[in-house]
């Protein structure tokens, strides 16, 4: 961002900052009950959604691309997909729908002056600060998201190639990549492509101030970092297995300078915590193509011992190449190349099975996981919230899940109280094609210790 605008004016994380490490101490044990997220299976209880709304269809083929999109898609058929997923997650969990969060934080002036002073200085579109603060907030929130159509009332804007002045949003219900929570405080992302910044920053601002989520500090502020190219970080590519161990794509949305700012973070994080033990990060340097952009298009986890991968890049000969970082609290870190992720996870003594997505059959394979088909929500351990692919779910099965439709579950949610492990299948032909899946399109909060 440029000079001018002091964007680290943001009243609570520049209080916290300022506090002394016993009252930091003291503010984290206040947070837990309301953040925390210490692995990716434990019991869902609080997680954020965007259900889809217009600004899905502000784009045109040729946009689609640039927009982050496979192609283009129809508003009316990704709503059912999308309400089946909610409709699940509202039977296990809270949901925090981010448009009624945004309108919230809206209501406060301080929020919503600072929120809009930074999208439009970096949407580049300052002008329409006057009309959009007159705005009631359920209005504005819609309006940040849907976008506002550029006005020809001028030569240049006649002439202009633009067609909004605020571009709309319609990355928004990938929850996943924008914030995320790991332990008990919040990294902000740094995306990787200007046209989802916005959204970092609405969830930025919410974190900020919202009264159900405020309270803690930043573990990493990479929104605001945003001059350097070379230090983006989005939550696809974080995976916590536990207190003691993250996994982390390197990829064409996570930068290793990232990384290396993460790992100082948590090593300081974790002093003020107390914690002496040693931490670990397994870093996979993802192949740069479309359909991994991130890591957990090829990698999620789906139980206590199991995984659903995308063999060719976790196991076979294109595997990809696996850093495993060992952190000691007195900041010691060495550095170690790992035969593949399985193997690296067993040397810090995490046992993960495979679950083949697409099973073993390499066609099925390249196909199911280019429609996020590796890409599984976990709401509980063993409970996992996925798409309808055939194979992969054939491979559940044969993993010991049974398989249940988001139909069936919502009129029968005895259903997901299952002994057995489950998956929960919702409609996604239309969902995947903006780039994404469950896991994807939610981004929790707070989950039960395991
Ligand atoms: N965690 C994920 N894999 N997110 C997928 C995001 C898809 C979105 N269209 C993008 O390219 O940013």
């Amino acid at each position: 961002m440029k000079e001018e605008l002091d964007l680290n004016k943001g009243s609570h994380f520049r209080f916290w900052d300022s506090l002394s490490e016993d009252k930091k101490a003291e503010n984290i044990k206040k947070i837990q009950s309301k953040i925390g997220v210490h692995s990716e299976i434990g019991k869902l209880r609080k997680v954020f959604l965007h259900s889809p709304g217009q600004e899905v269809e502000s784009m045109t083929p040729k946009s689609a691309s640039e927009l982050l999109y496979n192609d283009i898609i129809y508003y009316k058929n990704i709503v059912a997909g999308h309400a089946q997923l909610k409709s699940v997650l509202s039977l296990v969990s809270e949901v925090f729908e981010v448009s009624t969060c945004l309108e919230e934080i809206l209501d406060l002036q301080q929020a919503r002056n600072e929120l809009l002073d930074q999208v439009l200085y970096y949407q580049g579109c300052p002008e329409l600060k006057f009309e959009l603060s007159e705005m009631p907030s359920d209005e504005l929130a819609k309006t940040l998201i849907t976008g506002v159509s550029l006005k020809r009332n001028s030569l240049e804007s006649w002439l202009s190639s633009k067609t909004f002045s605020l571009v709309p949003l319609p990355n928004m219900y990938f929850m996943r990549d924008t914030s995320m929570v790991v332990g008990t405080r919040v990294i902000s992302s740094r995306m990787a492509s200007s046209v989802r910044f916005t959204e970092s920053l609405i969830m930025r601002a919410i974190y900020e101030y919202h009264p159900d989520l405020t309270g803690h500090g930043l573990l990493l502020d990479a929104c605001y970092k945003n001059n350097d190219p070379k230090f983006t970080i989005e939550g696809g590519d974080i995976i916590v297995i536990n207190e003691d161990l993250l996994l982390v794509g390197i990829s064409e949305r996570t930068t290793t300078k990232a990384v290396d700012a993460l790992v100082d973070s948590i090593l300081s994080a974790r002093t003020q915590e107390g914690k002496t033990e040693p931490f670990n990060i397994l870093c996979v340097i993802l192949p740069q193509e479309r359909s991994t952009i991130h890591l957990d298009m090829i990698f999620t986890v789906a139980n206590k011992e199991q995984a659903v991968v995308y063999s060719p890049y976790v196991l076979g000969r294109e595997r990809a190449r696996v850093v495993r970082i060992r952190v000691k609290s007195d900041g010691d870190k060495k550095f170690k190349d790992v035969e593949d992720l399985i193997l690296g996870l067993r040397s810090v003594g995490v046992r993960m099975d495979p679950i083949p997505c697409g099973g073993d059959n390499p066609l099925h394979q390249q196909r199911e996981q280019w429609n996020s088909g590796a890409n599984l929500f976990s709401f509980a351990p063993g409970k996992v919230i996925s798409y309808m692919h055939e194979h992969t779910l054939q491979a559940c099965e044969s993993a010991g899940f049974k398989i249940v439709s988001a139909k069936d579950a919502i009129k029968h949610p005895a259903l997901l109280s299952s002994e057995s492990p489950l998956v929960v299948t919702v409609e996604g032909s239309e969902l995947s094609r903006g780039g994404g899946g469950p896991r994807c399109m939610t981004c929790p909060v707070l989950r039960d210790p395991v």
